[in-house]
C-alpha cells in the first residue's frame, strides 16, 4: 500500500520544500500536461530534471501528453522511478513501455474513465503498474468517480491471473472518504493531491491515508 502525493496541489513557487514535506510518502506524483491531450499545461522534462535533484522520494511521472511514444522514454532516462503514459495517446504502447523499462524505470499505462481496460489487458507483460483514473484527467481537486471501482476490480483480477508484481494505481479525488473503496477494489498505489497538500499537516495526511488503505490489504 503506497501513497504518491500529487505535487499538482502543492505550491509551485516552492517545489523543493513541497517535496521535502512528503519525505514519508513512497513517491512524488508529477502530473505532466501538455495542453493537447488535456486542456491544461503544467510542467515538462526540464522541471522534472530539477525536481529529481532535490526529491527525497522517487518521482512517479504521469504523462498526460500527446505522442508519449516520443517523449516518455526521456523521463525514464532522466531518472524518474516510474513513468506512466496514457493508452489513448500511444501509437505503440508496447515499444513505449519497453523503452521506459530499458531506461531503468518502472513502466505503466493509464486509462481515462471512459476507456475500457479489456483491450489493453494484453499489455500487462510489458508494464509494472496500471493507472485507473478516478477523475477526467486535466485538473486536481475534482470529485472522485466511484463508478470506476468495477474497472479497478477488473484490473486487479487480470493482474492476479497474469501473475508477477504489477501495481494498480488510482488517481483523482482520492481522500480519506474514498481511499478505502479503492483499496477494497484492489488498488495498492494511491495518488492524492488536495487530500495531502490541502491539509495542515502533510505528514499526518499521508499517514492517515496509508492507515485507511492498509485496512484493506489484499
Ligand atoms: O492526474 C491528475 C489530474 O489529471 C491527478 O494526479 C490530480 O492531480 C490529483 O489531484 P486530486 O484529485 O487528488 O486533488
Ligand atoms: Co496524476
Amino acid at each position: 500500500m503506497q501513497i504518491s502525493p500529487s505535487i499538482l496541489a502543492s505550491d509551485f513557487a516552492n517545489l523543493q520544500s513541497e517535496l521535502e514535506a512528503i519525505a514519508t510518502a513512497d513517491w512524488a506524483h508529477v502530473d505532466v500536461m501538455d495542453n493537447h491531450f488535456v486542456p491544461n499545461l503544467t510542467l515538462g522534462l526540464p522541471v522534472v530534471e530539477a525536481l529529481l535533484k532535490v526529491s527525497p522520494v522517487p518521482l512517479d511521472c504521469h504523462l498526460m501528453i500527446d505522442d508519449p511514444d516520443r517523449w516518455a522514454p526521456g523521463y525514464a532516462e532522466a531518472g524518474a522511478g516510474s513513468v506512466t503514459f496514457h493508452v489513448e495517446a500511444a501509437a505503440d504502447p508496447v515499444a513505449t513501455a519497453r523503452a521506459i523499462r530499458a531506461a531503468g524505470a518502472r513502466a505503466a499505462f493509464a486509462v481515462k474513465p471512459g476507456t475500457d481496460f479489456a483491450p489493453y489487458e494484453e499489455l500487462l507483460p510489458e508494464v509494472d503498474m496500471v493507472l485507473v483514473m478516478t477523475v477526467e484527467p486535466g485538473f486536481g481537486g475534482q470529485s472522485f468517480m466511484a463508478d470506476q471501482m468495477p474497472k479497478v476490480r477488473q484490473v486487479r483480477e487480470a493482474v492476479r491471473r497474469h501473475g508477477g508484481e504489477i501495481w494498480v494505481q488510482v488517481d483523482g479525488g482520492v481522500a480519506a472518504d474514498t481511499i478505502e473503496q479503492c483499496a477494497e477494489a484492489g488498488a495498492d498505489v494511491f495518488v492524492a493531491g488536495s487530500a495531502v497538500y490541502g491539509k495542515d499537516s502533510v505528514p499526518d495526511a499521508i499517514a492517515d491515508l496509508r492507515a485507511l488503505a492498509l485496512r484493506h490489504r489484499h
